[in-house]
């Protein structure tokens, strides 16, 4: 597949360049800039969008950060040339996003794996977890991997044993480049699976994933997680969906029609506490307890060459990671 690039239309967007600090990780070197793109844009934070066709790539992209309605979705084409997107909503949303093609030939000579993979902070991986319908499973390809321990692992009626291939060549070929590259995988379309079904999803697809970098020796490669944390409540969408939207407003506490209250606080520049809470009473005590704790947290990590934060195998560069809103799915 020939790659071509799409640059993005938010042309206000390029007012802020790079809320992140390049010792984050997260920016792009002045020499690892693309010669033929000298857009302000690239030296932002990066991340890319990955996983095979009809996935629900530019879906997420478009819903989250340009508020799309799912529905509309239905409508979006296939993305068929590299699309990057500045977002820069807020002071803790301010990154660029490229949206690639489905099926990318990494093999392919116009693919420059290291011009998009050395500035790379973050490599989103999406995997559609919706069951096959009877004539997509008649159709569905052979194993990509060509691995007989994969194959045998094969369920008939799993639908994506093709993406967890794509996915495995994808992150390899990444990691060749560079390492210190976040991976996140992103269980995508997961509304028409029972409860039961998506955990059963998600411990599959993350047993395979692992067990597929494991056979190729690449155990230091780890897929992490996308949220940093969240208490142990089932997740309610509505509230999810409020919280999510906090992050785009300025106001730090709104009080919702039930008595309830939605609260933002921030805990570091590149880190937000948002909660939905009953009282207001004690919680700038406890936020202040929470936010000194996360301090020492990241003293000790310093400390320590960021080993509390970083993921095996990283630099000690990426103690603070962009953490990635996600939608109606969840992270591995
Ligand atoms: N059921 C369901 N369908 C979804 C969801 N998100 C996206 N879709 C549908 O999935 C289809 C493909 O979405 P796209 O966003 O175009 O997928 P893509 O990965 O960008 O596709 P390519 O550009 O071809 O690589 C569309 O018909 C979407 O409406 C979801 O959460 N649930």
């Amino acid at each position: 597949m020939n790659i071509q690039y799409e640059e993005p239309t938010l042309s206000s967007s390029y007012s802020v360049v790079g809320s992140f600090p390049k010792s984050f990780g997260y920016g792009l070197e002045d020499q690892d800039l693309d010669p033929e793109d000298s857009s302000p844009s690239t030296s932002k934070p990066r991340i890319l969008l990955m996983g095979l066709r009809r996935s629900g790539k530019s879906s997420i992209q478009k819903v989250v950060f340009h508020k799309m309605s799912p529905n509309e979705t239905l409508f979006l084409e296939s993305t068929n040339k590299i699309y990057k997107d500045d977002i820069s909503s807020s002071s803790f949303v301010n990154f660029q996003i490229w949206d690639f093609p489905g099926q990318v030939d990494f093999f392919d000579p116009t693919f420059d794996s290291e011009m998009i993979f050395k500035g790379t902070g973050a490599l989103i991986f999406v995997i559609d977890a919706q069951e096959p319908s009877e004539s997509d499973a008649n159709q569905r390809p052979a194993c990509p991997s060509k691995r007989k321990s994969c194959c045998l692992r094969m369920k008939p009626d799993d639908d994506y044993m093709e993406a967890l291939g794509r996915l495995h060549l994808t992150v390899s070929r990444a990691y060749k480049v560079n390492p210190d590259i976040n991976f996140e995988v992103f269980i995508h379309k997961v509304d028409g699976l029972s409860d039961d079904h998506k955990i059963e999803t998600q411990r599959d697809i993350h047993q395979r994933a692992n067990d597929d970098l494991a056979d190729a020796s690449l155990e230091k490669l780890h897929l992490s997680k996308i949220y940093i944390a969240t208490d142990s409540s089932p997740v309610d969408m509505q509230s999810y969906e409020l919280c999510c939207d906090m992050i785009d407003v300025s106001s730090a506490i709104i009080k919702l029609n039930n008595t309830t209250v939605l609260y933002l606080k921030e805990v570091t520049k590149f880190l937000a506490l948002v909660c939905i809470l009953r009282e207001e009473s004690l919680i700038d005590y406890n936020f202040h307890c929470f936010r000194k704790a996360i301090h020492e947290v990241f003293e000790v990590g310093s400390l320590f060459e960021g080993t509390i934060w970083r993921p095996a195998g990283s630099s000690s560069s990426k103690q603070a990671s962009l953490k990635s809103v996600v939608l109606n799915g969840s992270a591995v």
